[in-house]
């Protein structure tokens, strides 16, 4: 008997675009959802967009958060428990979105994700990721239902933050390699559906990085486009395997080793030029990914990720140990192998 069951989880609205954010209303109208929204914020966006979301609704509620942790979702628990939302819109970076989807999972309600920051595809998809102490849990929850992103706003948002979410993307590239790598060596469920969609969307951004600069919304509507082709990889495969292998292993190493000192989609886009190198030698295309990141102003060496060279060596070798999840770093790296794979791409000085 065929005993298979697919389950995607979709956003059924996006909306991606110049001032899109004045339709948000809209956007949430087609939703048939019902009760008041409960809007979860943290200071900047709440000053830049707040007021223009409220305007938007009946009797909506503020919530707004300071930092990502455990805390804050519990926190964002309570007060919802006092104002009974119908369902919650998560308004900014993925501080809020994050803490939003984790709390609205618990709750049992929708939520709205409305970024004005491209930093990383967390703005878009199922999954949660909430530092704690030294390390960062990155959980599975309902994607949004509806995604709207203000090309005007994100146009104008630090573009450290967009090229942290190019570099992101970027990473597909390797996650995909390890993703294959896993199938055919552990017979790991594999979608193609979301392996090449990821792919693509990986390769499309490496081609077109030079067309992808500062201040310009054109800019980031092709950013946010691949965010969301990102997510809806990511819930076709009902995993983040399509946008995370071994550089994210690294990443989250680092994370823990070398707390606070670059963004996320920074030391995803600098792993991912080791990796692939480990993956495919030195005639592979991690110089492509390597030229692709540093056309978008994205860090493609320790120093320029403020990590220092021993940090950097330290998150590869026991990058393994963090997750059952087979890449090409199964088994590990050892210290020598892990400073020639390093310096051979100039991610360390020689
Ligand atoms: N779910 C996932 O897959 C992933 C989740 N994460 C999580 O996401 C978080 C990091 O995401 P990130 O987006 O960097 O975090 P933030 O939400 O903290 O946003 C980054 C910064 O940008 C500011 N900001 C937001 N919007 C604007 C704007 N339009 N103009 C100017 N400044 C703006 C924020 O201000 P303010 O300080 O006032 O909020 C903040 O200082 C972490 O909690 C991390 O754990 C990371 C990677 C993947
Ligand atoms: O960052 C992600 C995808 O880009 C999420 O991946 P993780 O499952 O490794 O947290
Ligand atoms: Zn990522």
């Amino acid at each position: 008997m065929f005993e298979k069951t697919t389950w995607i989880k979709l956003p059924r609205n996006v909306l991606v675009g110049h001032d899109v954010l004045d339709d948000l209303g809209e956007a949430v109208g087609e939703l048939y959802l019902t009760g008041r929204p409960l809007i979860v914020t943290s200071p900047t966006p709440n000053e830049i967009a707040g007021d223009r979301v409220r305007a938007q609704f009946d009797d909506p509620a503020t919530a707004v958060v300071e930092n990502a942790s455990f805390a804050a979702v519990e926190d964002l628990k309570e007060t919802a428990e006092a104002v009974d939302p119908g369902y919650l819109i998560a308004l900014g970076g993925g501080k809020p979105i994050d803490i939003a989807k984790m709390a609205a999972d618990h709750l049992d309600v929708g939520f709205v994700s409305v970024p004005t920051v491209a930093s990383h595809d967390g703005i878009v998809s199922g999954r949660s990721s909430i530092p704690e102490g030294d390390t960062r849990h990155s959980v599975a929850a309902d994607p949004p239902l509806a995604v709207v992103a203000d090309t005007t706003l994100l146009a104008n948002a630090p573009w450290r933050l967009t090229t942290a979410g190019c570099a992101d993307i970027i990473s597909n590239y390797t996650a995909v390699k390890d993703w294959r790598l896993a199938r055919r060596l552990r017979n790991v469920e594999y979608s193609e559906y979301a392996g090449a969609l990821s792919e693509m969307t990986a390769e499309l951004l490496v081609e077109n990085a030079d067309m992808i600069r500062p201040g310009l919304e054109e800019s980031a509507w092709v950013v946010v486009k691949a965010l969301v082709s990102s997510g809806v990889a990511m819930s076709i495969a009902g995993s983040s395997r399509p946008a995370s292998g071994a550089e994210h292993l690294i990443s989250h190493q680092l994370d823990r080793i070398a707390p606070g000192k670059a963004l996320h989609g920074h030391q995803v886009g600098v792993a991912s030029i080791m990796t692939e190198f480990l993956h495919s030698g030195e005639n592979g295309r991690w110089a492509a990914i390597r030229d692709a990141l540093d056309e978008l102003d994205a860090p493609t060496t320790a120093s320029e990720l403020g990590v220092d060279d021993a940090e950097l060596i330290a998150a590869l070798t026991s990058a393994h140990e963090i997750r059952d999840r087979y890449t090409i770093l199964q088994g590990g790296i050892n210290e020598e192998a892990a400073v020639e794979v390093a310096t051979a791409t100039g991610v360390i000085e020689d």
